[in-house]
């Protein structure tokens, strides 16, 4: 064993580790008598190992040179090392008796090693030269992967960046109702502009949507900083929004804290229910506005602050202005820009292209293959009132995708439905194919004409022969179409 230490121990000409040359005088001794068990150690190291004589003649290449550099020992050993390698690095070191250390090389295209050489000694005196070559092609190339890889990512990084500022902003907001579209019309215009904003509308109209994509579409650089006023204990409200000093009151923080309003320095600041905003706080607001000064409860100095607010409300300002419980001098503040959002059932036109993206959106989220939306299940979606608005359609949607999964259904259909939601009862809709379109014309021809059957019918008072004279086609005919549409059984 001691065999191999010498020769990784040997380097400058006094080492400490090989201070008689000992070692160095065995291993030439030892590969002159072709020592098997230091060959097998030698052959057994990864890295390519070359020794010369003083004349740079190759005493060794073992078994890892072979396979690095494709030469065979019988035709290296007792050959000139420039022979083979013009400009190898041991003529040099054993000229200038001097040791290179981790010196880059690539000796072939494609193939990259790393060399480090030292002259040997004997006894004080120069007799050759050893190097180590070690591969380094496999590190390389995966430094190379890796390099690759760092920088698809990079890319990566940067797209998934730029849809996630589309999805905070307008992209993500659907309607295309007139109504609703004059309202992101005017949001995406007031949006790059520093004009405070009052979005009204019912709750789950999406007024916080709003506020992010006008905020996310404004380029200021601060924060978007959201306060829901309403979810705010009175004696809590002021300092989450302006922050106390140091040791303001019991139980404050030792540092103090800063407060919502100064964290939307150069951001927005979303004052959701702004309408259940206490009236004491009220001209402290609108003395921040005015001023652009924040101070922190308890404290001195103010804080110079540049912020833009957006506030929203599901409840009539106007009115509480009037009653006396808002006040008037905030209230214009605040409405520079009045967006009203339309309720989701004033926009019924809207509902299949919502429910379709909230099907699709928790079909993704729970890992499922898209479901259709059955024409019955639309028609109720249509004929709801939607108190809720659009977080109610989500909601039920996210409930019905849920239900489908757990009882492996192919599409949300009527069984999907909650019970709140009616469904129309006996319509052609229903005794339909549950997969037809809603869209598909002879579906609308189909629905209409069952309509003016209905309609004859009753006119008729359920005299078949009368009802067909109304609808002018004969008595058989009408037979058919009241059988078609489930009608026969005396439903009208
Ligand atoms: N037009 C829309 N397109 C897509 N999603 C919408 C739309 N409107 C609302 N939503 C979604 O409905 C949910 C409720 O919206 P949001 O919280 O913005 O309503 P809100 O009016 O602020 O409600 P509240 O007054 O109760 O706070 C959210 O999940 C939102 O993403």
């Amino acid at each position: 064993m001691t065999k191999s230490i010498y020769i990784y121990s040997i380097r400058e000409k006094q080492s400490d580790y090989e201070p008689s040359g000992k070692g160095l005088i065995i291993i030439f001794k030892i590969l002159d008598e072709q020592d098997k068990e230091l060959e097998v150690i030698l052959d057994s190291i990864k890295d390519a190992i070359t020794i010369v004589d003083k004349d740079c003649i190759t005493k060794y290449w073992n078994k890892a040179a072979e396979k690095m550099y494709g030469i065979s020992r019988k035709d290296i050993v007792g050959k000139h090392i420039r022979e083979f390698f013009p400009s190898s690095l041991l003529p040099r070191i054993i000229k200038e008796e001097k040791s290179y250390e981790n010196i880059y090389n690539s000796p072939r295209e494609s193939s990259f090693n790393i060399i480090s050489a030292s002259p040997l000694y004997c006894k004080g005196e120069l007799v050759g030269g050893l190097s180590l070559d070690r591969d380094i092609t496999d590190h390389i190339r995966t430094a190379e992967l890796l390099s690759k890889a760092r920088s698809n990512l990079d890319v990566l990084q940067q797209e998934i960046t730029a849809i996630n500022k589309n999805h905070s902003s307008f992209s993500m907001i659907l309607g295309n109702s007139s109504k609703f579209r004059e309202a992101v019309n005017l949001a995406r215009d007031v949006a790059r502009s520093n004009i405070n904003v009052l979005i009204c509308g019912e709750s789950g109209t999406g007024k916080e949507l709003f506020a992010r994509a006008i905020h996310m579409e404004s380029g200021r650089e601060g924060l978007y900083v959201p306060i829901n006023c309403s979810a705010m204990p009175n004696e809590l409200i002021e300092s989450e929004l302006f922050g106390y000093a140091a040791g303001a009151f019991t139980g404050a923080l030792k540092e103090g804290r800063t407060g919502k309003i100064e964290l939307a320095h150069k951001g927005t600041l979303f004052l959701d229910e702004i309408g259940d905003m206490p009236l004491h706080m009220q001209p402290k607001i609108l003395r921040v506005l005015e001023d652009g000064e924040v101070t922190k409860v308890g404290g001195e100095k103010s804080i110079k602050v540049n912020i833009r607010i957006i506030a929203a409300t599901n409840r009539n300002l106007n009115e509480m202005v009037e009653k006396g419980t808002f006040r008037k001098d905030l209230y214009y503040r605040l409405n520079s820009v009045l967006i009203n959002l339309p309720p989701l059932r004033e926009r019924k036109d809207d509902i299949p292209l919502l429910a379709n993206r909230f099907v699709q959106n928790y079909c993704m989220e729970y890992g499922l293959n898209i479901l259709n939306i059955s024409p019955q299940v639309m028609d109720a979606f249509i004929q709801h009132n939607w108190e809720g608005n659009v977080r109610e359609l989500a909601n039920i949607i996210e409930r019905m995708v849920v239900i489908a999964k757990n009882n492996k259904l192919s599409s949300l259909d009527v069984n999907t439905l909650p019970e709140n939601i009616n469904v129309k009862k006996k319509s052609y809709k229903d005794s339909g194919d549950e997969n037809s379109n809603p869209y598909d014309l002879n579906y609308i021809l189909a629905n209409a004409e069952r309509d003016a059957v209905v309609n004859a019918m009753k006119m008729a008072e359920n005299n078949k022969s009368a009802a067909a004279k109304i609808l002018n086609i004969p008595r058989s005919t009408l037979y058919f179409k009241l059988q078609k549409y489930g009608l026969s059984d005396g439903y009208i």
